[in-house]
């Protein structure tokens, strides 16, 4: 039997990334299992923390005393082997801490929540007693919430001995229950009963007589109670009585409503090939991953459906990945309608309570198919079959925070650990994905064909022109006639007004000129603090211009529109279209999303006015105009992927028109015509912008010709982020080979969140054997004392440079 329990506590630091030995005391050894959460005392004040247990020992090679395991939170391990694994993999190739990575696998409501509580110990003035504690033996502390007198003058109490404070774990995942009641008694038997009630006894002889009619069946008391007037308490009585059985029953919050089933689609032969290359390596439980490259609207998603069904067909799971904005009741149901009840959902609409039964059903393998935004491809799935993920060049897959997580990664981990495919589909793949399958690591399979129609044709409109007119709006007249088109037609019209990027960079409307660092030809970004524009790569600083450096023109101003005006000019300029606008503050509330996306698609609205949100994954088959009102936004972002997500943008907001049997038509206003990103992306010609794009990344040495990563040091103080953050480009400098680059440092953008000081470095490398070794030495030097307080992150594939 195992006496020792090794133990990774909730206490985030480098120092607590191994596991602690804990005595487990007689009681527990038979409940503990190596996965389970357990509360354990830690530190010098022997703080109560949750951990998870990671292994267990016969004896331990510590010579000091081993504190003891206080209790256990779980009754079966909630990580199991895999992922125990996964979470080593993933805090050693991302610079986590290994408590972090743990928890990002689990449903929120499993993380650990503390409270801390103040209990009096000595004399308690009666008078504070009374204000502070009422007729309470206890309160609960949270100096957020309390008044701050009462903050200090507990602190006082502490230090004089009067009180004392204690750590409690609270443990919030819980099951949702429903009582239920089961007759125990033959139909004889109750009648025998009803002799012994008294006559007057209205509500216990209905009660009899109902278990008469529910013989073997088990009902929820709720519904006893609605259907027949009885009481709770009567129904108690009956229970002491021995006629029937109360027991709670688990029951599930179901977050989606029943759906009608479809059948397979008959493929088209492109399809075809794909479904039958990613069954092979299904049947042949190979770790063989695919690029499928598709254009929009070639029927990706009916891959996606065939192969999944395939493994399930030979008792093996799926787990489909989508970027959370595409993660529609649409896609939802194309996938439900399919698979019905063994699917599971995880996204962020759901409640933490939703999220939490959902994923006990995948744990119960009640659901043998997953779909989910960027966090659920740590769904608990055993056996997995396949792993799809949609929309592979999405951004949001990159998690900006501890865990800095790749979705991407982690599925080939796991698709390699299972055995199994992975398929990465995309209309616009990511640089990297396309050269990785370049050199054969992924193969390659096309569906250049639209399922119903051809790609829709694309306009470039130049807006100088329209200024030059001496109009300052965001519909050229081209858009205003292809609009009036539509309603005059009862068709459907989306407007993507792009706000990636909004404001932070400057532009010239004469000439669609962006400011550019001399150095790193990437755009420089406004700081509003210090009217200065800097780069975030290399530091470079200058003024904001009054006059284009380009043209000499005087239009150069910030640049952005909010959705809100564009409605109004809208409403203004067409008061017959009815419009439905989808940006952040229309869809704040729950459902709203779902909500405008039905009422489109019931024809209530005219025109879908968006931001970025509406350009992916939509198919609305009335819909023939896309309009995309500024294409430029995105070329300003300080960021070498700044061509990349123009293209990938405007080549999926397009992909919205002509899905269906009508043609489809994208207007695509912007300032810079000439610009290859828009070109390319108005000609739906991927090729041709990867080996453009590719050439750009190879000149500038970026991804994916090399690599980066990425070193903030923040602080409360400026002086002490700037300070470690020269210490430690010294120590990169010193470490790392010649041929790396490294820039920086600089302040970040958005240099002061939180009351903290913000600085960066990147470093570009190719081959740097001491990268790993410098970094994680770089995240454990804040342990001196100079350093105390300060917060050093290190991202290993930054996504995020402002
Ligand atoms: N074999 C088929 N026969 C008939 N219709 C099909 C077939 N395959 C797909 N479709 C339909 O074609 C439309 C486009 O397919 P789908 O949405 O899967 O494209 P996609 O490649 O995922 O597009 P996007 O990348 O733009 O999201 C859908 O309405 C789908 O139901
Ligand atoms: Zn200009
Ligand atoms: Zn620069």
């Amino acid at each position: 039997m195992a006496q020792i329990a090794l133990i990774i506590v909730d206490v985030p630091t480098m120092q607590t990334n191994d596991p602690y030995s804990y005595v487990i005391p007689t009681d527990l050894q038979n409940q503990i299992e190596v996965g389970m959460r357990v509360v354990v005392p830690f530190g010098r004040g022997s703080r109560l923390v949750l951990g998870m247990v990671v292994g267990l020992q016969e004896e331990t090679d510590y010579d000091g005393k081993l504190k003891a395991v206080l209790s256990v939170m779980d009754l079966a391990p909630v990580l199991n082997p895999e992922l125990l694994k996964l979470s080593d993999w993933l805090a050693e190739t991302t610079y986590a801490f290994k408590i972090s990575c743990m928890e990002t696998m689990l449903p929120s409501v499993m993380r650990a929540k503390y409270e801390k509580t103040v209990r009096m110990t000595g004399d308690v003035p009666q008078d504070v007693q009374d204000r502070l504690f009422g007729d309470q033996e206890e309160i609960i502390y949270d100096p957020e919430k309390m008044p701050a007198q009462d903050v200090s003058e507990l602190l006082r109490l502490r230090a004089a001995g009067q009180i004392e404070m204690d750590y409690h774990v609270k443990n919030q995942a819980k099951a949702k229950t429903q009582l239920t009641i089961t007759p125990l008694m033959t139909p004889t038997e109750l009648a025998n009963e009803r002799q012994n009630v008294k006559p007057n006894a209205k509500r216990q002889i209905d009660l009899l007589n109902y278990l008469g009619t529910i013989q073997g069946q088990t009902v929820s008391q709720h519904q006893v109670i609605t259907e027949t007037g009885i009481s709770a308490a009567v129904i108690s009585m009956g229970a002491q009585r021995g006629w029937l059985k109360k027991v709670a029953l688990e029951t599930y919050r179901d977050p989606t409503h029943e759906v009608t089933r479809t059948e397979p689609l008959a493929l088209n032969d492109e399809q075809q090939v794909a479904v039958n290359r990613i069954d092979e390596a299904i049947q042949g439980r190979q770790a063989h991953n695919f690029l499928l490259e598709g254009v929009t609207g070639s029927g990706k998603t009916e891959v996606y459906l065939q192969t999944m069904a395939q493994a399930l067909a030979i008792g093996r799971t799926a787990l489909m990945l989508v970027p959370e904005i595409s993660l529609t009741p649409q896609m939802v149901n194309r996938v439900k309608s399919r698979f019905g009840s063994k699917v599971a959902v995880l996204h962020s609409g759901l409640s933490t309570g939703e999220k939490y039964d959902e994923w006990r059903r995948i744990e119960r393998h009640e659901a043998q198919v997953v779909v989910g935004a960027r966090s659920a491809v740590f769904a608990p799935l055993d056996n997995l079959g396949i792993i799809i993920m949609d929309e592979e060049h999405e951004t949001s897959y990159k998690q900006d925070e501890m865990p800095r997580y790749h979705a991407r990664e982690v599925a080939l981990w796991r698709g390699e650990y299972h055995q199994c495919p992975v398929v990465l589909g995309s209309a616009t793949p990511s640089l990297e994905t396309r050269a990785r399958s370049q050199k054969g690591l992924y193969e390659r399979l096309m569906l250049p064909h639209r399922i119903h129609q051809q790609l829709p044709t694309v306009q470039i409109v130049d807006m100088r022109d329209q200024l030059a007119n001496g109009q300052e709006t965001n519909f050229s007249d081209a858009l205003k006639t292809a609009i009036n088109e539509r309603l005059d037609r009862h068709e459907q019209v989306v407007l993507m007004l792009n706000r990636r990027g909004f404001s932070s960079f400057v532009m010239c409307r004469d000439c669609g000129f962006v400011l550019k660092c001399p150095n790193c030809d990437i755009s420089l970004t406004l700081h509003m603090d210090t009217h200065t524009m800097k780069c975030h790569y290399c530091g470079h600083e200058e003024g904001i211009p009054k006059i284009c450096p380009n043209c000499g023109g005087h239009k150069i101003r910030y640049y952005g529109t909010g959705t809100e005006k564009v409605e109004q000019e809208l409403r203004e300029k067409l008061p017959e279209a009815r419009v439905l606008r989808m940006d952040a503050d229309t869809t704040r509330k729950k459902g709203a999303f779902e909500r405008i996306l039905t009422q489109f698609g019931n024809h209530e609205a005219d025109i879908l006015l968006g931001t970025q949100m509406i350009a992916k994954g939509l198919d609305f088959p009335d819909v023939t105009l896309v309009g995309v009102l500024n294409a430029d936004t995105a070329l300003g972002l300080p960021d070498f992927r700044a061509s990349e997500r123009t293209f990938e943008l405007l080549t999926q907001v397009a992909g919205r028109a002509g899905r269906a049997e009508k043609p489809g038509e994208v207007l695509i206003q912007t300032f810079n015509p000439d610009n290859y990103a828009i070109q390319l992306a108005a000609q739906q010609d991927y090729e041709r912008f990867y080996g453009v794009e590719m050439r750009i990344r190879h000149q500038g040495d970026y991804p994916p010709y090399f690599y980066t990563a990425q070193i903030t040091a923040s602080h409360e103080d400026e002086a002490v982020a700037a300070k470690a953050m020269y210490e430690i480009t010294g120590e990169l400098q010193r470490r790392l080979s010649p041929e790396t680059i490294i820039l920086g440092p600089t302040p970040k953008a958005i240099a002061r969140v939180k009351r903290r000081y913000f600085y960066q470095v990147v470093v570009k490398y190719k081959h740097e054997a001491a990268l790993k070794a410098t970094l994680t030495d770089i995240l454990q030097s804040t342990q001196s004392p100079e350093r105390r307080g300060l917060k050093i992150a290190i991202d290993p594939d930054p996504y995020n440079f402002i």
